[in-house]
């Protein structure tokens, strides 16, 4: 037999042992690495900016469309380096099919507008909010997933489709109280690097693998990419005169390297002038560093940024006339941009414009003060509602300090309640909780009060 002491000893490690058995092993309750939870006061924010970007969308009459989150691999197997394919939040489904999260929503506008060949009336002017996905080593904990609001015209060549896509970026930055002072939008086109190029003897087929290097550029030194220069035989007499060009801040400059004909400066050029028309010049400068860091962008393009920080672009597009043309399909002229949710949150708050999402704009709290009132509560709260009224009806039996501490803290305008006198009356007492005066109304009278509390 073992000593007493022993004994208990393991007489508690075996009912803790039971105890572990029996208790659950706890959920872990974090959102997959790099994704959110939307609770009621993010989502109420969410769909704040989201009805700011669907109100431009309809003012510049766009129609809204949507695609499955997940789609073929092979909408993305581009080979040029890019970010976006190279984060690829892609697997192999139970039907053996290589499949993947969109990572950005083009590739599926191209496909839909492929599967409808000539049977669409262009031009298509579409919008979509899609969220979409890159699998990053969580190293860097950047965000896996985003809102990308996209706006995009399909069956037009000439740079009044940019210019009409700018006018609608500067148009949702002034709805939420930016400015030309807290933001800009550079300006650029691809045919600047594509005439340096082509005159440096370069075949255009590296042109796109050149621009995706060249955005990597900005970002890391030069010898961090030299060997993929290299690959692409860009020697560093290349790289030299290409950053030369990019290091020009005006369509002067710019003209004087490429010479008046250039057809670069001309598009350029009539681009300003339709910016000057739109009246958002203040908004936009010319840049030629800017060449955004998508393979499939074929002329202009252009990114907004905060002028103040060092944020990263707010926002970025272009003209991507061949992408139809990669997919197998009829060459349709296109150019769009892409509106992330991140930086523009971060931006207008670091800009204090961005409003207060706490209340769930309750208008009145409904309470029974007695349960056997309850069900001429819920009758009262119907009236209510369907005299347009949000309403909160008091589920349980509280008594009235809950009730006001309640509405108080969802910041309901009204508190109505179902008391026995007053009932018996016609009439309940409602309480206004922006000035604390309480008043009794006659029941019949509720809809002529909603009106005049709703005005
Ligand atoms: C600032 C931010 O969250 N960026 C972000 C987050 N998730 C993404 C997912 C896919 C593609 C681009 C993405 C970009």
């Amino acid at each position: 037999r073992k000593s007493s002491a022993v004994a208990d000893k393991d007489l508690i490690t075996k009912t803790e042992k039971g105890a572990q058995k029996k208790k659950q092993t706890k959920l872990d309750t974090n959102p997959p690495k790099g994704t959110r939870d939307f609770y009621p006061e993010d989502m109420r924010q969410r769909t704040w900016l989201f009805s700011q970007w669907r109100d431009v969308a309809k003012t510049y009459g766009f129609s809204e469309y949507d695609a499955p989150v997940l789609e073929s691999e092979s909408l993305y197997t581009r080979k040029a380096g890019e970010e976006v394919t190279e984060q690829l939040y892609n697997f192999v489904d139970k039907g053996d099919r290589a499949v993947a999260l969109r990572p950005e929503m083009t590739p599926s506008l191209a496909r839909m507008v492929m599967a409808k060949k000539g049977g669409l009336n262009l031009p298509l002017k579409w919008f979509s909010i899609p969220q979409c996905w890159r699998y990053e080593r969580m190293t860097r904990g950047r965000r896996r997933e985003h809102f990308q609001w996209n706006m995009d015209v399909w069956g037009v060549d000439g740079v009044e489709a940019e210019a009409e896509l700018l006018s609608a970026m500067v148009d949702f930055f002034e709805r939420v109280g930016l400015t030309a002072q807290d933001v800009g939008i550079k300006v650029n086109s691809r045919m600047v690097i594509g005439e340096v190029l082509t005159e440096l003897g370069i075949p255009e087929e590296k042109f796109a693998a050149t621009c995706v290097l060249v955005d990597k550029l900005e970002k890391v030194p030069i010898d961090a990419i030299q060997d993929d220069l290299a690959e692409l035989g860009l020697d560093r007499s290349v790289v030299e005169k290409l950053t030369e060009v990019l290091t020009n801040k005006s369509i002067e400059s710019i003209a004087s390297v490429l010479g008046p004909e250039s057809e670069a400066v001309k598009e350029l050029s009539k681009l300003m002038s339709l910016c000057k028309a739109y009246g958002i010049d203040e908004w936009i400068l010319f840049d030629a560093s800017v060449v955004r860091g998508l393979a499939y962008y074929t002329g202009i393009v252009f990114e907004a940024f905060d002028r103040k920080g060092e944020l990263r672009a707010i926002a970025g597009g272009g003209r991507y006339d061949k992408l139809l043309e990669t997919f197998g399909g009829d060459p349709t002229p296109a150019a769009g941009f892409g509106f992330g949710d991140a930086v523009i949150i971060e931006l207008l708050k670091e800009r204090d414009v961005l409003p207060s999402f706490s209340s769930a704009d309750i208008d009145s709290v409904v309470f029974a003060m007695k349960p056997e009132l309850y069900d001429d509560a819920i009758a009262i709260a119907t009236k209510l509602r369907k005299a347009g009224q949000s309403v909160d009806v008091v589920l349980e039996k509280k008594k009235t300090k809950w009730v006001f501490k309640h509405a108080d803290r969802i910041q309901s305008k009204y508190v109505i309640i179902v008391a026995p006198d007053e009932f018996a009356n016609g009439e309940v007492s409602v309480k206004d909780l922006s000035c604390g005066e309480q008043t009794s109304i006659k029941i019949e009278e509720l809809n002529e009060w909603v009106e005049k509390t709703s005005s």
